[in-house]
């Protein structure tokens, strides 16, 4: 069984404990009172690399990463910062991150927020606007094509953006055949957990112009960034460097001045 089959056990043995407790109606319920999605989109287009910034306290490969005692307070430093999007995990058995999470940061910081979790049904995007998230993550590699795209449809009509995570080219192909509009190319591959930071300019040529490229994984600074944003992404997505360092205002907004460079804008809408 790979790491990520693992994962999505324990994910599925949770949600089967929070679907027991909490009916879909009471989720849609809370769903419709939750603020207006925010366009995510609009977050991840225009002049420069946009930065997400992921709230992320342990991971499968390295284990405890950092104890975030505030996830609210290091958001807001992101945004501060001139973070275009917030990452949540709300995985808690390897990524150690809740709902709870997600609300915390919701009600801090002003700009979108995005639910990381290892999504497998519909109730989990329910729960994601519920809690106040403005973009949801869907693995390809989880997903069955049926199931891949009825998500994708399922999270627009909730008003959600779904940024379709793939690693390979056959992974971009589904994506894009089942309508992604914002894909995420991770370094990392999920069933082996290693980092190869050539995935992202191996796959982002496979992907149409009109889709939002994101290079996610293993970014440790501007230099990394700037290559990235050479082999065309749009946005880059960091976790590991942000929360491990001494100051994440300040290495956030060191990758945004990178990514604002006047030499990176060529050819960029
Ligand atoms: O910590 P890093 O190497 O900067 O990576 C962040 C992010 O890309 C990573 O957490 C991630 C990418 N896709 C995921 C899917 C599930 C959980 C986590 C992830």
């Amino acid at each position: 069984m790979s790491v990520l089959d693992e994962i999505i056990d324990g994910v599925r043995a949770d949600l089967a404990e929070r679907q027991a407790r909490v009916s879909l109606d009471e989720l849609k319920e809370r769903a419709a009172k939750a603020p207006a999605a925010k366009d995510g989109v609009a977050a991840l287009r225009g002049d420069g690399v946009k930065v997400i910034c992921e709230v992320k306290r342990s991971s499968p490969s390295k284990g405890a990463l950092a104890a975030i005692a505030d996830p609210a307070g290091l958001a807001a430093d992101y945004e501060a910062g001139g973070a275009a999007v917030i990452s949540v995990l709300t995985e808690e058995r390897r990524f150690g991150g809740s709902l709870a999470d997600l609300e915390a940061v919701r009600a801090k910081v002003d700009i979108p927020v995005l639910r990381k979790d290892f999504i497998v049904t519909s109730y989990q995007l329910w729960e994601a606007r519920a809690y106040g998230a403005d973009l949801a993550l869907l693995i390809v590699a989880a997903l069955e094509q049926p199931a891949l795209e009825s998500l994708i449809e399922r999270a627009h009509s909730i008003g959600l953006t779904p940024i379709v995570e793939v690693h390979d080219e056959d992974e971009a192909e589904r994506a894009v055949d089942a309508g992604a509009r914002v894909i995420g190319v991770n370094n990392r591959d999920l069933k082996t957990l290693k980092v190869d930071r050539s995935t992202f300019e191996r796959v982002a040529p496979e992907l149409p112009d009109s889709v939002v490229k994101i290079a996610e994984s293993g970014v440790r600074g501007p230099h990394d960034l700037i290559a990235f944003a050479n082999a065309g992404a749009d946005a880059v997505l960091v976790g590991e460097s942000l929360v491990t360092g001494r100051d994440p205002k300040g290495a956030v907004s060191d990758l945004v001045a990178a990514g604002a460079h006047p030499a990176l804008r060529h050819g960029r809408s």
